[in-house]
């Protein structure tokens, strides 16, 4: 049955969901910070409101929805990858705080919205505690060009879509610096040990983190150009400031806030991420590209533990 749906933000993101909504058939209400239009009236009688704005964006907005409040029942999506800087929480837990009494369900996945926008295939995970709401944001959702997987553990698949944007830039710095094949590979694979890591200290399960919205997203942001973290890291190491590298790139890579919000977290809780930490550095000027590879590659030797 056709629905008219609220999506919050006209970013990159935002405009392809909404592409992906209309072409099953969804009437669509996109609303930006940026234009004239009631939140209130966007809002009213939508049954799923999708919230795809930066993470910056999202206490603020949040707090307005609930000053609004919605109807009984209304889903809320959560699109967003990253991590508030002063609560470190994520996305989805800003807006459960703010709306307990609704479901709220995350959509993650390896999901690089030019590519949507072209009409190529992909899939993605939408997660909830409430499985009846995840079923109905997949059933919307889904279509011949984009599969969606239903997932009960939504904190695990929004961390791997907000971890893996630090690798990318990671990623990034090992192209732009021509390390090669092996180089990266291993990169990615250390990475996602150290984000499996993370990730269940702070409440996913360590089998998500190896499905679609963990190893899915990191392979997809590792390997494209497309990916505006890839494209920072890439940038940092043809010898671009961040400031430059952020400019021209235009859009929102949220793998630099979340660099910093997870050094406090890895400081706090005593975790060890060296390819987080070096990309932290890196961000901070207090090391060159050529140096943070230099800094991983000289660490003490180990055992290798896959996903520990
Ligand atoms: N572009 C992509 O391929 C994908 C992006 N995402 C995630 O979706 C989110 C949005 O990304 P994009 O649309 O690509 O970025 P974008 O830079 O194109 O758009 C950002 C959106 O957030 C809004 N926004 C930014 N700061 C705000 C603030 N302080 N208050 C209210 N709204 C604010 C902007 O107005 C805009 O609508 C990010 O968390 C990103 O990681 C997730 C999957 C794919
Ligand atoms: O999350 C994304 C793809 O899944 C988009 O990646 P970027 O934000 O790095 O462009």
């Amino acid at each position: 049955m056709p629905l008219t749906l609220t999506i919050l933000g006209a970013g990159a993101w935002g405009t392809v969901l909404s592409f992906l909504l209309e072409h099953n058939g969804h009437k669509i209400r996109l609303w930006s910070r940026r234009h004239d239009q009631s939140l209130a009236a966007t809002l009213e009688g939508c049954p799923i409101i999708v919230s795809a704005v930066s993470i910056k964006g999202v206490p603020a907005l949040a707090r307005q929805v609930r000053q609004i409040g919605l109807a009984p029942g209304t889903i809320l999506v959560s699109a967003t990858k990253g991590l508030d800087g002063e609560t470190t929480c994520l996305a989805s837990q800003i807006w459960q705080e703010n709306l307990p009494e609704h479901p709220v369900v995350v959509l993650s996945g390896p999901n690089l919205a030019k590519e949507i926008k072209a009409g190529l295939p992909a899939a993605t995970v939408v997660a909830s505690h409430q499985p009846d709401a995840a079923q109905t944001v997949q059933q919307v959702l889904a279509s011949e060009r984009f599969r969606v997987y239903t997932h009960h553990d939504p904190l695990g698949t929004e961390l791997g879509g907000t971890l893996k944007n630090v690798v990318a830039i990671a990623a990034g710095v090992s192209d732009g610096l021509e390390l090669g094949t092996n180089a990266k590979s291993a990169l990615i694979t250390r990475a996602l040990s150290e984000f499996t890591r993370v990730g269940t200290v702070l409440g996913g399960k360590t089998e998500t983190f190896f499905g679609l919205s963990g190893l899915g997203d990191l392979l997809a942001t590792c390997n494209s150009p497309l990916s505006r973290n890839y494209q920072v890291g890439f940038r940092l190491a043809q010898g671009q400031s961040l400031e430059t590298a952020l400019a021209e790139i235009g859009e929102t890579a949220e793998g630099v806030n979340t660099a910093n919000v997870l050094f406090d977290i890895a400081q706090q809780k005593n975790i060890s991420m060296p390819i987080a930490h070096q990309v932290y550095l890196l961000i901070h000027k207090k090391v060159t590209p050529s140096q943070a590879v230099e800094a991983l590659m000289e660490r003490e030797l180990k055992p290798e533990t896959p996903g520990a």
